[in-house]
């Protein structure tokens, strides 16, 4: 890639929501790559996109900032026109960040004086209206994200959520502005600026609102968003929209699931796909903490089962559950140990044939990536709304290739473990 070709740099906090980006900038037109980590070289070949994915939504704001800001450098190196920074579509953070501080971080360094932060996403149900963000028709807070294992959302009002986490005043551009058109939004960010406010909340409910932002922010270094706003950036740069995701290599060796996420869509589909009378491996988070090779278990009940069709391991519980783990061992020590044993899980169905992989939940993607030592990712058709399938060369598959779908927690439909793999043949 030669220098000052690329016009969208973008990190993302965690590896589903970076999938989720890219597939909406091939869908709207763009060329994209993802990289898993801050890569060590410049990379080679032309794209008009590089996403960055982190694993960096629930560390300490510190690190976040830290591996943020190396993740700029290296997108600066490669010559990017704008920084997108991708947050989750419900806004997933704590009081201490990590949204408001990588934000931030990223301003001063870019020499920002104003962004935007937007998670709206109307084609999977998120809207900003008045600062508020819903999810499909209920608040944040009413959603089942207030019983999230490690970003519990108790507050809707997103003005609210990120000033805790930022110095910077944080401001509202509101649906009226949105409707108005470009024009009437930038004049709204030169006010909010004026009055001293660094980042605003900007609400939207369609995409016809999307692409209105998407078109006011042109000139900003830096946007702060879910993945929906990226459908109105290709356009900044005569690229349109196109239906032709690119194609991938063909699917090849078994298929498999592996589940961390406890939202409440993959608890859904967890349970579809047993009610399916397909194989599902139940990992105990008890027994993880006691120093038993659960992953061991898990890949031994797999191997006779894996010929058959896809098989699924599984920690996906519900809230109660998780709490009760949780209060037990610690939110974070609790999360980092399951966390490990479905990464060793992923790793070894690579290593026993597995060529198509699902694994749900951002912070498990984050780990069993990680693990498969998958440094670069290709973007191919999408399965549902904002989960595409992608393809690898590199670690665990190198001399195979893999085929992987990083589905977010609340994405997809109930049957998603089962038809995704239908989409590939
Ligand atoms: N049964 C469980 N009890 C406690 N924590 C769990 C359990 N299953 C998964 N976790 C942890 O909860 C977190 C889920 O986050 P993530 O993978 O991002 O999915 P999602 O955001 O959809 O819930 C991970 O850290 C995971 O290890
Ligand atoms: O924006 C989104 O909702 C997703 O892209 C995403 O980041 C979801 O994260 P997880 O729920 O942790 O998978």
């Amino acid at each position: 890639m030669s220098a000052g070709a690329l016009k969208l740099g973008c990190i993302a906090d965690d590896f589903t929501g970076a999938t989720d980006l890219a597939n909406n900038l091939v869908r709207a037109g763009m060329r994209v790559l993802q990289a898993n980590g801050v890569p060590a070289q410049p990379l080679e070949g032309e794209v008009d996109a590089v996403v960055v994915a982190l694993k960096s939504r629930t560390i300490p704001a510190a690190d976040a900032v830290a591996q943020s800001l190396a993740a700029l450098r290296w997108l600066q190196a490669q010559g990017a026109g704008q920084v997108y920074f991708k947050i989750c579509s419900t806004f997933d953070s704590t009081p201490a960040g990590n949204i408001g501080p990588v934000t931030e971080a990223l301003m001063d360094a870019l020499g920002c004086g104003f962004t935007i932060a937007t998670p709206a996403f109307p084609d999977n149900g998120r809207t900003v209206v008045k600062g508020h963000l819903f999810v499909g028709d209920a608040l944040l807070n009413e959603s089942g994200m207030q019983n999230h294992p490690l970003t519990p959302m108790t507050d809707a009002n997103l003005v609210r959520v990120l000033q805790a986490q930022c110095p910077r005043r944080v401001g509202l551009i509101d649906h009226r502005v949105v409707a108005r058109g470009p024009q009437a939004i930038r004049d709204r960010m030169a006010e909010l600026r004026a009055q001293g406010v660094g980042i605003a909340i900007a609400d939207a409910l369609s995409n016809d609102d999307l692409l209105r932002l998407g078109a006011a922010v042109a000139g900003l270094p830096l946007v702060t968003a879910g993945s929906g706003l990226a459908i109105g950036l290709p356009a900044n740069h005569g690229l349109a929209p196109s239906g032709q995701a690119s194609a991938l290599p063909p699917a090849q060796g078994l298929q498999a699931v592996v589940s961390g996420s406890c939202s409440l869509a993959t608890q859904r589909q967890v349970a579809h796909f047993i009610a399916a009378g397909r194989p599902a491996f139940a990992v105990d988070p008890l027994r993880i903490a006691a120093g038993e090779d659960v992953a061991g278990e898990a890949l031994a009940w797999a191997a006779p089962c894996l010929p058959q069709g896809p098989v699924l391991v599984y920690s996906t519980a519900a809230a109660e559950q998780v709490r009760a783990v949780q209060s037990r061992f610690g939110t974070a020590q609790a999360g980092e140990r399951i966390e490990g044993a479905l990464a060793a899980v992923a790793r070894g169905l690579v290593e026993r044939g597995v060529g198509q992989l699902v694994v749900a939940g951002g912070e498990t993607s984050g780990a069993c990536v990680q693990a498969l030592g998958v440094a670069q990712m290709r973007i191919g058709p999408q399965i549902d709304t904002g989960v595409p399938w992608c393809h690898a060369w590199t670690g665990a598959a190198r001399d195979t290739g893999l085929h992987l779908a990083l589905k977010s927690g609340n994405f997809g439909g109930e049957d998603f473990f089962s038809r995704a793999f239908q989409g590939l043949r």
